[in-house]
This record gives C-alpha cells, sequence and structure tokens, in this order.
C-alpha cells in the first residue's frame, strides 16, 4: 500500500513544499519503505527529492528548501511489485513529453504484458521493474500519440481513456506535467482510495488530492469527497490568458473517463490501512472499526456461551490498529477492557516491514506487556488481522510467559487465505498462516486455545453504507475484482522471491540487478532564482 498527494496552491507564488513533507507524514502509515517529493516551478521546471527509508530519513531540511513552486506531488511507497531499490521510489519522472511526473498506488495485474507492449510497440525505455513506472509510460505514449506542442484538459482525458483501456488492476494516481497542472485518477472498480478537497485563499482556491482524507483536514481543505471509480480530476494553474483576464487561482476540471464497472473498494483500507481518523468512500474508517468490534463480540459470546464472562477476564487489544474495534467488542459483551501491551511509538508498522525475520524481531521491540494483566488470567486478544500469524504467535507466547491461564485470539477479519493483488504484499498462500487451515489448526499453529474470527458477512455489514456495499475481497476467497491470471500470480510470487534474496543480496546469475540509483531526474542543485 502506498499514500499519494497533489498539492496545487492558488499563489503562484507559494510554495506547496512544506505542506506535501507534511502531508506524508500523515501517510507514513501507508508505506515505510521509501518517500518522494516533486514539485514544479512556474517557468516549468522540476525540482525532485525521493529515496529509500521514512518520511523522516528521506528529506532534510536544506533539500527540502530547494523543493521550489507552487504545485507538486508526494509518495510514500511500500513495495508490491518491483523490488525495494533507491530506483524505484516514487514519484517517477518521463521528460517526453512535456515533463510528467507519476506517483502509484496500488498494483497493475497485467504488468508483464504493458512491459512488452512498451518495448515492442512504444519503444519507451523502462529502467527499473515497477509497475508504476510501466503506468507512468503508458500515460505518456498516449500524451505522446496527440502530438500536440500544448495539451489541453481535453487532451488529457482523452490520453487517459486509452490508458484505462491498457491497463488492467487496481490503481489511484497522481501526476504532473510541468507548468501546466495537477492530475489524479482512480481504477474503474474504485479498489485504491483518493480523495479531493478545496480550501479558500485570497488568491482562489487551492487543491489537495490525497490516499486519505486525513491530510486533507489537517491543512483545512473542506468540501472533500471521493474522487469516482474511473473518474480523473485535472487542476490547471492559471495561465497568461486567465491572469490577463482576472481569473484568479487555478481551474478544476474533471471527466468520468471511462463508466464505473464495480464500485469495490478494497475493505483492507477498513480493516487495516487507513488510520481510523480517515473518511475513505463516504464512511469513517473509525465507525467500521467499531462496527467489527461489535459483530466480532456477539460471535464470541456465542463461542463461549451464556457464561462467556466467566470464562474471559480481561479483552486485550493488539495496537496500534486493532484498538477501537477491542474496545467496542468489550463494551458490547460488558468485558474489562485492558491495555496490556504497550506499544513503543517509534517503531513503524510490523506488517509492511520487509522480511519476516525484521518482521519477528520486531513485534518483541514494538510491543511489551505489563505482566499483572496477564497474570492467572484468561485473556482474549483482539487483533485486527492475522495474516502471517508473526504477531499472534509472538504476543500469545507473550501472555503464556506472563502468566495467562488461557489464551483466546479474536480477529476482526475473516481467514486470510489468498494473496492480495492490488498493493497489499500480504505473502504467498503458502505463508499465510490460515491457508489450508482449520481455526482450530491456527490456533494450534500459534499456540492460541482458540481462535475466533470475524465471518465475511460481518465485516462486510460492517463497512456498508447507502454508498457502497460491495468489496474486493480476494484475500478471503481469492476471487478478485478484475480477475487475476495465474501467470500473473506465479509472477508476483516469483518478485517476491527475487527481492527476498536482493534482500540477503544474492542474485542468481542471470537476474537483473536493480539500478540502487534513479537516472530520471537530477537536479539537486536546483536554482530557485529561475522561478
Ligand atoms: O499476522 P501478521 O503477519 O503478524 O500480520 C498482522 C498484524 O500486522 C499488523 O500490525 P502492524 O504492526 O503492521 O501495524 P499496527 O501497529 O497498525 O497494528 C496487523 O495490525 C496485525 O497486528
Ligand atoms: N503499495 C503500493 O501501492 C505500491 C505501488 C507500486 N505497485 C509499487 O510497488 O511501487
Ligand atoms: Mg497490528
Amino acid at each position: 500500500m502506498c499514500g499519494i498527494l497533489a498539492l496545487m496552491l492558488a499563489d503562484r507564488h507559494g510554495q506547496a513544499c512544506p505542506e506535501i513533507y507534511e502531508g506524508l507524514y500523515s501517510l507514513q502509515h501507508r508505506g515505510q519503505d521509501a518517500a518522494g517529493i516533486v514539485t514544479a516551478g512556474n517557468k516549468g521546471r522540476l525540482y525532485q527529492c525521493k529515496g529509500s527509508g521514512m518520511v523522516s530519513d528521506v528529506f532534510h531540511q536544506s533539500q527540502l528548501r530547494q523543493l521550489v513552486g507552487s504545485m507538486g506531488i508526494g509518495h510514500v511507497r511500500y513495495p508490491t511489485a518491483g523490488s525495494c531499490a533507491n530506483s524505484e521510489a516514487q514519484p517517477f519522472y518521463v521528460n517526453s513529453p512535456y515533463g510528467i511526473v507519476l506517483g502509484h498506488n496500488g498494483n497493475l495485474i497485467n504488468g508483464p504484458d504493458l512491459r512488452r507492449f512498451l518495448d515492442k510497440e512504444a519503444h519507451r525505455h523502462v529502467n527499473t521493474g515497477s509497475d508504476s513506472e510501466l503506468l507512468l509510460n503508458i500515460f505518456a505514449y498516449e500524451l505522446q500519440r496527440m502530438d500536440k506542442y500544448r495539451i489541453n484538459e481535453n487532451d488529457i482525458f482523452e490520453a487517459l481513456r486509452n490508458v484505462y483501456d491498457r491497463v488492467n488492476g487496481g490503481y489511484a494516481c497522481v501526476a504532473m506535467i510541468a507548468g501546466f497542472g495537477v492530475l489524479g485518477f482512480r481504477d474503474p472498480n474504485g479498489i485504491r482510495p483518493l480523495v479531493i478537497g478545496e480550501r479558500d485563499t485570497p488568491h482562489g482556491k487551492d487543491y489537495m488530492l490525497a490516499s486519505e482524507s486525513v491530510v486533507l483536514t489537517q491543512f483545512g481543505f473542506r468540501n472533500f469527497r471521493d474522487i469516482r471509480p474511473g473518474e480523473c480530476v485535472f487542476i490547471r494553474r492559471p495561465d497568461r490568458d486567465d491572469l490577463l483576464s482576472g481569473q484568479r487561482g487555478p481551474t478544476l476540471f474533471s471527466r468520468q473517463i471511462v463508466p464505473c464497472k464495480r464500485f469495490r473498494p478494497d475493505i483492507f483500507e477498513y480493516v487495516y490501512f487507513a488510520r481510523p481518523d480517515s473518511v475513505i468512500d463516504g464512511l469513517s474508517v473509525y465507525q467500521s472499526r467499531l462496527n467489527m468490534g461489535e459483530k466480532l463480540a456477539y460471535n464470541v459470546m456465542k463461542r463461549f456461551g451464556e457464561d462467556y464472562a466467566n470464562k474471559i477476564d480481561a479483552v486485550i487489544p493488539v495496537p496500534d490498529s486493532a484498538r477501537t474495534s477491542a474496545l467496542q467488542l468489550a463494551q458490547t459483551a460488558k468485558l474489562p477492557y485492558v491495555e496490556a501491551f504497550i506499544k513503543n511509538r517509534y517503531i513503524g508498522r510490523t506488517f509492511i516491514m520487509p522480511g519476516q525475520q525484521i518482521r519477528r524481531k520486531s513485534v518483541r521491540r514494538k510491543l511489551n506487556v505489563q505482566l499483572q494483566e496477564f497474570f492467572n488470567k484468561n485473556v482474549l486478544i483482539v487483533d485486527d488481522s492475522i495474516v502471517r500469524g508473526t504477531t499472534s504467535r509472538e504476543i500469545v507466547q507473550m501472555a503464556r510467559e506472563s502468566g495467562a491461564k488461557n489464551v483466546y485470539l479474536a480477529s476482526c477479519a475473516p481467514m486470510i487465505t489468498h494473496p492480495h493483488v492490488y498493493g497489499i504484499d500480504l505473502a504467498d498462500c503458502k505463508d499465510l498462516i490460515a491457508y489450508g487451515k482449520t481455526e482450530a489448526e491456527v490456533a494450534e499453529s500459534i499456540g492460541a486455545d482458540d481462535v475466533i474470527y470475524q465471518s465475511l458477512e460481518d465485516l462486510v455489514a460492517s463497512c456498508t453504507t447507502e454508498n457502497v456495499s460491495d468489496f474486493e475481497l480476494g484475500l478471503f476467497s481469492g476471487e478478485y475484482t478484475t480477475g487475476a491470471s495465474t501467470e500473473y500470480l506465479v509472477h508476483l510470487e516469483h518478485m517476491r522471491m527475487v527481492n527476498n534474496r536482493a534482500r540477503k543480496n544474492s542474485f542468481a546469475e542471470d537476474e537483473e540487478r536493480e539500478a540502487p540509483d534513479d537516472i530520471s531526474l537530477h537536479n539537486t542543485h536546483s536554482d530557485p532564482s529561475l522561478d
């Protein structure tokens, strides 16, 4: 999962970078591997800073000062296609046509076909294994085909129509065309989220696009709405004619590029990925997690029978993501809620860390126990999801080491039995702890006395609103909204294996290594006086 962000300020002399930079902090939970910002100055020059690491590692004040201009885009990356090399940090850049940069959240399931097409027919050079670079090149190719000295918004929408025809998968993107404007678009099934908001200023309206509404609220953007599946919005910076005619600020254009196919947002955003203070497709993530907790409570009560309260002494959340649901579960079942795992706030999310060994170690570094809350008690530990079982195994063991009598585990998500193909690097089937197992077998495998999973029906009901009642659920069923060929699943598995080897620095003879650095846009000595 990645986080994307675009900002267009009404004030041509304003600086977009500080808010993009801060905004990326609010999206950090969506990607911890790499981060990047590209801004554009008034004369069309692009300024870039990106690389591997968290936001705080990648940007330093001296670099941020060089990212000048009143519009820009930002990205935080959690690699799901390609490798974790520095060169795959986003945004990606192509110089032709016009100078375009793009940031992408999602996965294209026809990446190998697109790569062949770009090579054989479009004759465009792609320098990384990233599907996002493919997407950018497809867009560039379609714009190039218009063969125009200068394009307008209709050309962008036309080019995108062809992009939608060519690419398949889950994608939410922000892009910027040097000197012209920023745009955002979302796949025809709305699998990945994207929201837009506006802010009044004396110069006209500022616009921001982001993966999650939390960024928009943070900076005082109002009237925000989700980009519709298959829709593109383009925000054009004021040109000379606008300025001469007294028009203030940028102009927003929007177009339904292709009809919405099936509106199927990814339910895992609500379960785990998104921040609870975000609203996605009209539903507060916090509210959805309350609903999950309530439904799970009834499931737990049913499982333990009428005297369940004598069998469970404490409901314990696994911080962070499970807190909201665990609290609601405890309140519904009238059981004590106890914060018995304390989280070290300086350790990031463990699930999205690269490599199983580091994930396992990090659980212990991240979570510590309050001994007295476990000693001689029957505890019900609540987590939002059990994926590889790394967290569950460790915490069940920690509870036992702390003297718990019986350790039960409840999961707000149903059994995860299939890979996720739209931008969440869950794991291969065989690494998923629930793959081919019953609940009892999962319990045995993680060392718990019992495991209670949410039913799929209850999860869907927890997230259903007037707007959306259908969701991307492939990780629970193996049936994907866009379909996913066996060839693609094998390709994903192969990539994961290559990446694991690359992390250990052992390459096969014929394997192509990722370039360590980005070769696209070198302008660290940018000269702000040019603007
Ligand atoms: O079964 P696993 O493979 O361990 O994956 C599932 C766990 O990973 C996530 O936590 P994470 O630490 O990533 O983030 P959080 O702090 O937001 O809960 C999730 O909330 C589960 O706790
Ligand atoms: N998690 C994501 O959305 C990743 C985007 C893209 N597929 C990449 O690997 O960079
Ligand atoms: Mg967790």
